[in-house]
């Protein structure tokens, strides 16, 4: 005889939690999911492997899921190594012919050391640049006013080969996407003038998300989101507040290209875009399947 139990608390939590992510996964079930992934989210193995987890259980509930990543630290250190001197202005990095080499190679390592750890976690996936079936065609971008603090003037700075995407062939996303295959996008694409450039990977996922038309695009950085001046979390924008605090220097560095990065894609028709802390463990699960959610969200004012 089978007798049965009443199911003890935290089983019933469990239960309870699946309930609450019951209308998210109703929602967004067919739709596609840009997750950019920075190079300093991208901690130890485990953060990676839990990155990777969370990737793949978005496929498992019928989400397209599309990785375009990072990995400015570690191109960093690599330039280091090699005793190349490396800086940025406005949040992008001056990128001559030797480090769009370097960046690339670094960029290419990390593309498919992703790719094996989502295959790893029971996923299927399929590591490119921009280079791949012509995903991405990029060109130069125009220079950028450089604050020389020591001086106190600006000047115009020519970037090298950095560039922003100017087209999106989607084809072949759509056929991995279609397969079961999850696309890993190393943010690195040629110009029509036959150059590798290096495009910083917020704006390559904004690209991304915007030609493919994602549902939502989320950003996986080191902070908890979107920091006010007394370092309070603003947890909702529009493009409107964005300008604000750009224009009062609350966002600086590597968050001006992130938000700028936002502000574009959902003008362009993405749902909203969601800055999320990718040190905490399953963010991307936090975020998309609870009723709090996380982060810093930017939409268009309603
Ligand atoms: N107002 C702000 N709120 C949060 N972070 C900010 C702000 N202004 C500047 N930042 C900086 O932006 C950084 C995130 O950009 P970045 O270093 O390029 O990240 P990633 O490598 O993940 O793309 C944060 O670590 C922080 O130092
Ligand atoms: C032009 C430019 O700045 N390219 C970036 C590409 C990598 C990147 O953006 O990585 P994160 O997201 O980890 O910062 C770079 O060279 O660092």
């Amino acid at each position: 005889m089978i007798s049965r139990h009443a199911p003890d608390t935290g089983l019933l939590e469990k239960a309870a939690t699946l309930i609450e992510a019951l209308p998210y996964l109703q929602r967004y079930e067919g739709q596609t999911f840009v997750v950019k992934y920075g190079g300093h989210a991208m901690g130890d193995t485990a953060a990676v492997r839990d990155f990777a987890e969370d990737v793949v259980l978005l496929k498992a509930v019928g989400i397209n899921p599309i990785v375009v990543h990072g990995g400015g630290p570690q191109i960093g250190a690599m330039l280091k190594q090699l005793g190349v001197e490396s800086r940025f202005v406005g949040g992008l990095r001056v990128t001559d012919k030797e480090t769009a080499r370097v960046a690339e190679m670094v960029l290419g390592a990390i593309n498919k050391e992703i790719a094996g750890v989502v295959v790893q976690a029971g996923g299927r996936a399929v590591g490119l640049s921009g280079k791949d079936a012509g995903l991405v065609t990029a060109e130069k971008i125009g220079g950028r006013r450089d604050a020389d603090l020591n001086v106190g003037i600006e000047r115009n700075v020519d970037l090298g080969f950095v560039g922003e995407p100017v087209h999106v062939d989607r084809s072949i996303l759509d056929t991995l996407s279609a397969a079961g295959v999850v696309p890993i996008i190393a943010p690195i694409a040629p110009g029509a003038d036959g150059e590798t450039y290096n495009i910083n990977a917020d704006t390559m996922a904004g690209a991304i998300a915007a030609a493919v038309g994602a549902k939502r695009l989320f950003l996986l950085t080191d902070v908890a989101g979107v920091l006010s001046k007394d370092g309070a979390l603003l947890t909702d924008m529009t493009p409107e507040d964005v300008a604000t605090l750009k224009a009062d220097g609350t966002v600086k560095g590597g968050m001006i290209p992130k938000l700028e990065t936002c502000v574009h894609a959902v003008e362009r028709g993405v749902e909203a875009a969601v800055i999320l802390d990718g040190r905490v463990p399953h963010v991307i699960l936090v975020e998309m399947f609870t009723a709090e959610g996380a982060g810093t969200l930017v939409r268009r004012a309603a």
